[in-house]
């Protein structure tokens, strides 16, 4: 008869799920220890699943055991029982029972660190070596000692009656070596493989980082002999070398190794080594060392809390009796991606339709869905993580070290940011090459802008890359003000921002005719031609807006104010200067970066948006906003601080991305370093006088002393009346402003910056100040004296009641 269970007696259904559970938890969290002391190797969570913590824990375990009871020698009941799981082992392996423990304990360690289907050929390769080795010195100690245990008899002892014990032996000894070396692979030469991001980007900066190798390293190779030798990065270790170098050079980089932490999930790419491997000094310039920029915290992988929003999902699809399994998540810094596989003959829409559920079984409004994830098969939940971990441009720098460290690469090589899988986002802003980033107030963008200057800042001379920074704000860009990259003072005010961006479409025209002249089609062939030729190449311009509201809407209203009062003189607005440059200046290498908190229809206008496909969108308030910069809703579900969207080049969605941080003391370290740096020489001086590094705005560009001994060689071919003309103008106005010319002589902004240009040339006005008129030079009674000089009509004499007769009739302005 069965035995009745007492009331009390728990239901062995309802112990189960207890204990079950139990294990669960304790599985997990040994797991979670054993990744929290190693972390996981490169890659090693992208493309697998889960680690296996169960079996994991089981082989430790296990391990644990066997070693106590082989390596120690308890008493007690304990003992007793120990020492018959030590005979058994010792029984079935011989001596090598000793080893057991530890093969299983880095088993145990390798399982629970490593996520299932990762360097699993690895694994069966160490595996199989082991065993063969191992079947090798039990059938040995069997031969030798009768000390292989039962494997060794099997190995050693069972064969040599068929070939003696001469042959078996050395055959046991082979096996054992072949197995060492096969567990080992130490006769192997492993070549380092890069991993890289499987991102757009990645694959894009690939491309750009082979196509330019060649030649940058014929620019290398060509400054090698006239650079001093750059310091070696790891100073300390070679100072008399260091010294040796000349004034550039002799400072000893400080090198320090990446702080604890500095871990990133890309992979072993230590800081030490993109320092070893970065040059110090590069034209005369000294290269920040990459230690200035900090680590972030180290990524977390899993986390109880993602487990338990794992299971209420599920919860919410068991509850609506939907057959989908959410199959893992991935913990990117600022969300988790959770993976919702769909069972067979069950509607996508059935899933997607649940958003609202799993909102509120979360408590949570930031729920985003994609379907499916992209390269997946499976639909994909975003929930905000609800610790975020801050990704620091320092981590994301040291993610790709090997291109930062390279010379050869791109100098417009940006980091970004991580994306959901925790990988660096990188990209090159001249393959882009212009970049809309917009969000609301707060969102992120300053902080995305302050990357994208840090990364240049980090890799590029103002010999290679020249800054034109347009802060309307004021505030935001004021920490780079001392850069010697700035082609002018930061522009602050929003009217001469548009004084700015004339200049730099003249500039951008200048640069097409240098093309044009030296036959080249871009600004990379004619660098090529310039670096054989021994002439000075030309740097990349990079020109930053931080509020594109307030230039397009203050230069809309002046534009108007100007109509109303009939004084439209048909100047360019803002929005056709941003356009044209969008459209044209890439081959000259000048790129935009514009970034608004107003993403409206009449900021970001159609025109503007049909010439910059690539845009990264931080938090907004509402959906209309996020099509405004995307095309597409989603960016009004971010959750601010820096989590974004990311549209690259050609890419159909757009990556979740949290951007990088750097932190004002980060920026000031970086602007000190290269505050007051003078280069010794100077490979690529830029190409107009206009491109000169600018002086801080505290101090006024000293005013040129004019060579009258130029005058004569002034040539402006066949513009020479229009010239001479606008020399009088300038003269007699004393106002040395391009957009008079222009608007006076009825002329395109090109030819009145050459005109402007050819009168610095003549010593008639100094150089250009920022968006300010220039300094005229001459006085009005020199002017008929100086058009003589300048080959114009002789002189006339001066009316009688002493006012200056100008020597050309102005065009009457309508
Ligand atoms: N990438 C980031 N990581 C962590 N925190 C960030 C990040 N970006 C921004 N934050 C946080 O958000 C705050 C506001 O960011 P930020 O100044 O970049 O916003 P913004 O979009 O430029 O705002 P505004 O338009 O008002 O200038 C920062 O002070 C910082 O605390």
């Amino acid at each position: 008869m069965a035995r009745r269970r007492k009331p009390t007696e728990p239901e062995p259904a309802a112990i189960a799920p207890v204990v079950r559970a139990a294990w669960t938890g304790f599985a997990t969290g040994t797991g979670r220890a054993i990744r929290g002391v190693t972390p996981l190797a490169d890659g090693a969570d992208r493309e697998h699943g889960q680690p296996h913590d169960g079996l994991g824990t089981v082989l430790l375990l296990t391990g644990l055991l066997l070693a106590v009871a082989m390596w120690t020698h308890p008493g007690g009941a304990a003992g007793t029982v120990l020492h018959v799981v030590a005979a058994l082992a010792g029984g079935t392996a011989g001596i090598l029972a000793y080893a057991l423990p530890a093969g299983l304990l880095y088993l145990a360690v390798q399982v629970l660190r490593l996520p299932d289907g990762f360097a699993t050929p690895a694994l069966i390769r160490q595996a199989a070596g082991t065993g063969l080795a191992g079947a090798g010195i039990a059938g040995v100690a069997a031969l030798a000692a009768d000390a292989g245990g039962l494997l060794g008899r099997i190995t050693g002892v069972a064969p040599a009656h068929l070939l003696t014990a001469w042959v078996m032996g050395p055959v046991l000894v082979l096996a054992t070596l072949a197995g060492l070396i096969t567990a080992t692979g130490f006769t192997t030469v492993r070549l380092p493989r890069r991993r890289k991001a499987a991102t757009v980007v990645g694959v894009l900066e690939d491309e750009l980082l082979l196509d330019d190798d060649e030649d940058e390293d014929d620019a290398f190779t060509a400054t090698a002999a006239s650079v001093p030798t750059p310091a070696a990065p790891a100073a300390p270790a070679a100072p008399a070398a260091a010294a040796a170098n000349g004034p550039a050079t002799a400072a000893p980089v400080p090198v320090s190794p990446a702080p604890a932490g500095a871990a990133s999930p890309a992979g072993p790419q230590p800081a030490a080594a993109a320092q070893q491997a970065a040059p110090a000094t590069a034209g005369g310039w000294q290269l920040p060392p990459l230690s200035l920029l900090s680590a972030g915290e180290a990524p977390q992988r899993r986390s109880a809390a993602s487990d338990e929003v794992k299971a209420k999902l599920q919860g919410v699809l068991d509850e609506f009796k939907v057959a989908a399994k959410v199959s893992g998540y991935r913990r990117g810094p600022s969300v988790t991606r959770y993976e919702i596989t769909v069972g067979p003959g069950v509607k996508v829409s059935k899933i997607t339709g649940l958003e609202q559920n799993f909102a509120l079984a979360l408590g949570t409004p930031s729920v985003r869905m994609l379907s499916p994830i992209p390269g997946k098969s499976a639909v994909g939940v975003e929930i905000p993580n609800s610790d975020r971990d801050t990704v620091t441009l320092g981590d994301v720098i040291r993610a790709h070290a090997a291109a930062w460290a390279s010379r050869n690469g791109h100098r417009l090589l940006v980091g970004l940011g991580k994306d959901v899988d925790g990988q660096p986002v990188t990209a090159v802003l001249a393959t882009m090459p212009h970049f809309l980033i917009a969000g609301a107030t707060g969102a992120g963008k300053s902080g995305c802008l302050n990357s994208l200057l840090i990364s240049v800042l980090t890799r590029a001379t103002p010999d290679e890359v020249r800054l034109l920074l347009i802060d309307p704000k004021r505030v935001e860009l004021a920490a780079y003000k001392h850069l010697p990259h700035l082609v002018r003072p930061i522009v602050t005010d929003p009217v001469k921002a548009v004084d700015a961006l004339q200049w730099l479409v003249a500039e951008m025209d200048r640069r097409y005719d240098a093309l044009a002249a030296a036959g080249v089609r871009n600004i990379d062939d004619y660098n090529r031609k310039a670096r054989k030729d021994g002439t000075p190449t030309l740097p990349y311009l990079l020109a930053v807006v931080d509020e594109l509201a307030d230039l397009m809407l203050v230069a809309k209203a002046n534009a108007k104010a100007a109509k109303a009062a009939g004084e439209d003189d048909g100047e360019p607005t803002a929005e056709d200067l941003i356009v044209r440059i969008l459209q044209l200046a890439r081959a000259a290498g000048i790129h935009l970066v514009l970034a608004t908190q107003r993403p409206s229809v009449d900021v970001v206008t159609g025109l503007i948006k049909a010439n910059l496909p690539v845009r990264l969108a931080f938090a907004v308030a509402s959906m209309p906003d996020s099509r405004v910069i995307l095309d597409a809703p989603g960016a009004e579900k971010l959750l601010g601080r820096g989590d974004g969207l990311f549209v690259p080049v050609g890419a159909a969605t757009p990556i979740r991305l949290q951007g990088a941080w750097v932190s004002d003391a980060e920026i000031a370290a970086v602007v000190k370093h290269w505050r007051g740096q003078q280069p010794t020489t100077s490979t690529a001086p830029a190409s107009t006088p206009d491109t000169a590094p600018a002086e801080p705005e505290t101090t006024p560009a000293p005013a040129e002393t004019p060579d009258p001994a130029r005058m004569g060689t002034v040539d402006a071919g066949a513009d020479h009346d229009v010239f001479l003309q606008a020399v009088d103008l300038v003269v007699t106005s004393q106002f040395g402003s391009t957009s008079m010319l222009q608007r006076k002589l009825r002329i395109g902004f090109a030819k009145a910056g050459r005109l402007m240009d050819l009168m610095h040339d003549a010593g008639i006005v100094g150089p250009a100040e920022g968006s300010r008129a220039r300094d005229v030079l001459k006085k009005p009674d020199e002017l008929p004296a100086l058009l003589a000089a300048l080959g114009g009509p002789e002189p006339v004499p001066a009316a009688a009641d002493g006012a200056t007769v100008l020597a050309f009739p102005h065009r009457s302005h309508p």
